[in-house]
């Protein structure tokens, strides 16, 4: 490992930061940047102190990288940097806010008093191995930082925050910029608050990577802060990954082709850094990895000045894999633990959102409220209500601060009953369909069919048309799930494609008109025809803007039955998974037929990855499915081509749906 260099070696920053990026460019590091898709949703629980999470998380962040690159980028890095920063108040960890009111929680939060912000950071040596597979190697240790803000008014923190700089930065504030000036004292390193701790890696670095002859052994891989080295197993695919797993998390790539190692501007040559030949100044490095020997004794492992023969450097790096082995198997028991719980996850979303615990919250004066005020207000027991806002608080729906509970960003954004991007619909959808579906799965799984008889007593073959959704709330329950998932997937599926040349377009049972409503919004140009069943056009007026456009129009029809409107695209948006192959062709000749020289479909669907390994999403929601099926993007191409749809793009949205457009030639 001391003989390592880090000249030829491909380095990547694993972040999305603008900040990280350009603390490393400035030192004259050149490496690539690929931002993890390792989504920050650790339990928090988990961790004994707010830095274990920090570091667990950049490690997380790096791994994934480092895991996908290979498969998805065809190429093996050598070094991958990860990094993760959290601010930490009264006991709380803060990370970036999700909204302004979110921002005001937290910066008032931090007014008057000193915090801590904590950066995390993890170097994964990537080793491949002779037999193909990689070893990962890890590096990590963490910084802390203590910052004091001046009491603030509420006027300057909304000042602050409709600037519109506290939000992608953790604690809601950014101190390198207008945030600099509610700072009264920084005790620490100021580079470490705004997102890496630089003097700390470079020391890091120089234990690792030092140039021939200027690193002994008597280097040491230590840190004032703690800092471990560990070893993973070999990377798996990032498709094969169990449900739930970091790798599972991320988006696919865009347009269902690999996504380049960077773009041009992340790709930092030496020459942008105007350092000329010079890299990383080594001899700075160097200097500063020695000063480091002093701050920390204690052994660790590769490179450690108490290891000195090969043999205890052996037994070290033992004593790391075993250390490494239990922490892999309680991480893969905490997967187990959190699979095994999660139905009861699940129920705890759908009887909170049921009772109206969010819209409850939200309504009172102050936007927190006491247990037994919320059971009052939910008609239900003292117990039951502290239990299951309890149980919300532990899973991020709502938060506690003494006795008070109030809702979460997260609750805010998606759980409001009447939120430009609710939910609600869809949640009860869940808890009153697809629940009672899902309690009869294993005879589902044996007879290979849908339980609707067992779970309604009633057969379901057409999703509107059959006895079960006959009744009234029934009908509407469905179309409000239909719905919020149109309003939270349609700005992304409308503008998901150029359709500019085109002048009007078909939504193909598009329910209650939420879709074309977005399909109007984004192309000025655009006329939309939603085309559905009599009934579901009668009920949509409920859902109707007080806005409306006019260029929305509704027409009311069967697909399979009647004459479809004339149209220059024809948008099928979460029609064809639910039918069976032989409609699926009935349906898309009668568009074909519809369609003149460069029409154009547009299919929305959650795509199936290409091996059929992922997304999760997709393959359960297979389980209680009619008599359809779940695809890919290409067998969803395959499928317009054998119609004369050709030209296929995709997009993948990493929203509810992801979307294919293929013109007719
Ligand atoms: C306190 C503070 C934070 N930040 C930024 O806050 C983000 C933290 O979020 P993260 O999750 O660690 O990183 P990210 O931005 O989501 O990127 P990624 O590494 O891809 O997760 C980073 O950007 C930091 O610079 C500042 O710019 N200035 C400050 O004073």
């Amino acid at each position: 490992m001391e003989d390592l260099q880090l000249t030829g070696k491909l380095v990547v920053l694993a972040s999305a930061s603008p900040r990280r990026l350009e603390i490393l460019t400035n030192v004259g590091l050149r490496f690539e940047v690929v931002p993890s898709w390792f989504k920050e949703t650790l339990d928090k629980r988990l961790f004994k102190t707010p830095h274990e999470y920090a570091v667990e998380t950049a490690k997380q962040k790096a791994l994934e990288v480092a895991k996908r690159m290979p498969f998805k980028h065809l190429k093996t890095p050598d070094i991958v940097i990860g990094a993760d920063t959290v601010v930490t108040v009264d006991g709380l960890i803060l990370e970036k806010p999700v909204d302004k009111q979110d921002a005001y929680r937290m910066l008032s939060r931090l007014s008057g008093k000193e915090h801590s912000v904590f950066t995390g950071v993890a170097i994964i040596l990537c080793h491949e191995k002779e037999d193909e597979e990689i070893d990962y190697q890890v590096i990590d240790f963490y910084e802390e930082t203590k910052v004091k803000f001046a009491d603030l008014s509420d006027d300057l923190l909304w000042e602050y925050i409709n600037s519109g700089e506290p939000m992608d930065k953790a604690g809601g504030y950014g101190i390198q910029a207008l945030g600099g000036m509610l700072v009264e004292y920084v005790h620490g390193d100021f580079l470490n608050v705004v997102g890496f701790p630089l003097n700390q890696f470079c020391k890091k670095l120089g234990l690792i990577f030092s140039p021939p002859g200027s690193l002994t052994h008597n280097s040491t891989q230590t840190s004032p802060q703690g800092s471990a080295v560990d070893t993973v197993p070999p990377a798996e695919p990032a498709a094969s990954s169990p449900p739930g797993s970091p790798t599972h998390n991320g988006p696919p790539d865009s347009q269902g082709q690999n996504i380049p190692s960077a773009s041009p501007a992340h790709n930092v040559k030496q020459e942008e850094s105007g350092r000329g030949e010079e890299e990383v100044p080594w001899t700075l490095v160097n200097s500063l990895s020695k000063c480091s020997e002093n701050r920390e004794a204690e052994p660790q492992g590769i490179n450690d000045p108490a290891a000195p023969d090969l043999t205890s450097r052996a037994t070290m790096q033992m004593q790391n894999v075993r250390e490494h082995e239990t922490e892999d198997s309680k991480e893969k028991l905490c997967k187990m633990i959190e699979l095994m719980d999660g139905f009861k996850a699940s129920k705890v979303l759908f009887t909170a959102s049921k009772l109206r615990v969010f819209d409850v919250l939200r309504s009172s004066k102050t936007g927190e409220l006491q247990a037994e005020d919320v059971a009052q207000e939910i008609k239900a027991s003292m117990k039951g209500t502290e239990r299951l806002l309890e149980a919300c608080v532990s899973l991020g729906l709502l938060q506690r601060t003494g006795k008070q509970y109030a809702n979460t960003a997260m609750s805010r954004h998606f759980l409001l009953s009447d939120g430009p991007l609710s939910l609600q619909g869809y949640i009860q959808h869940c808890n009153e369909l697809v629940w009672p579906l899902f309690t009869h799965l294993e005879t589902a799984v044996r007879e290979g069919t849908n339980q609707h008889e067992k779970a309604f007593g009633k057969t379901s073959n057409n999703l509107f048309q059959d006895a079960y959704y006959s009744r009234h709330e029934v009908k509407l329950r469905f179309m409000k799930a239909m719905h919020s998932i149109a309003r939270v997937s349609g700005r992304d599926v409308a503008t998901a494609f150029d359709l500019s040349k085109y002048k009007t377009a078909c939504d193909l049972g598009g329910c209650t008109g939420a879709m074309a409503y977005e399909f109007a919004k984004a192309h000025p140009g655009l006329s939309v025809t939603m085309f559905d069943l009599p009934k579901v056009i009668e009920m949509s007026g409920h859902f109707r803007p007080h806005d409306a456009d006019d260029r929305v129009s509704f027409v009311a029809g069967d697909f399979f039955k009647d004459e479809l409107p004339k149209a220059d695209v024809y948008i099928l948006a979460r029609i064809l998974h639910d039918w069976s192959d032989e409609k699926v062709h009935i349906l898309l000749s009668k568009i074909a037929k519809a369609c003149s020289p460069g029409c154009a479909v547009l299919v929305s669907e959650i795509f199936l990855d290409e091996d059929r390994k992922g997304p999760s999403r997709g393959l359960l929601q297979a389980l209680s499915m009619t008599e359809g099926r779940q695809r890919s993007a290409s067998e969803y191409s395959l499928l317009l081509k054998s119609h004369g749809f050709t030209a296929a793009q995709v997009k993948h949205t990493h929203n509810l749906l992801d979307a294919i457009l293929c013109v007719t030639e």
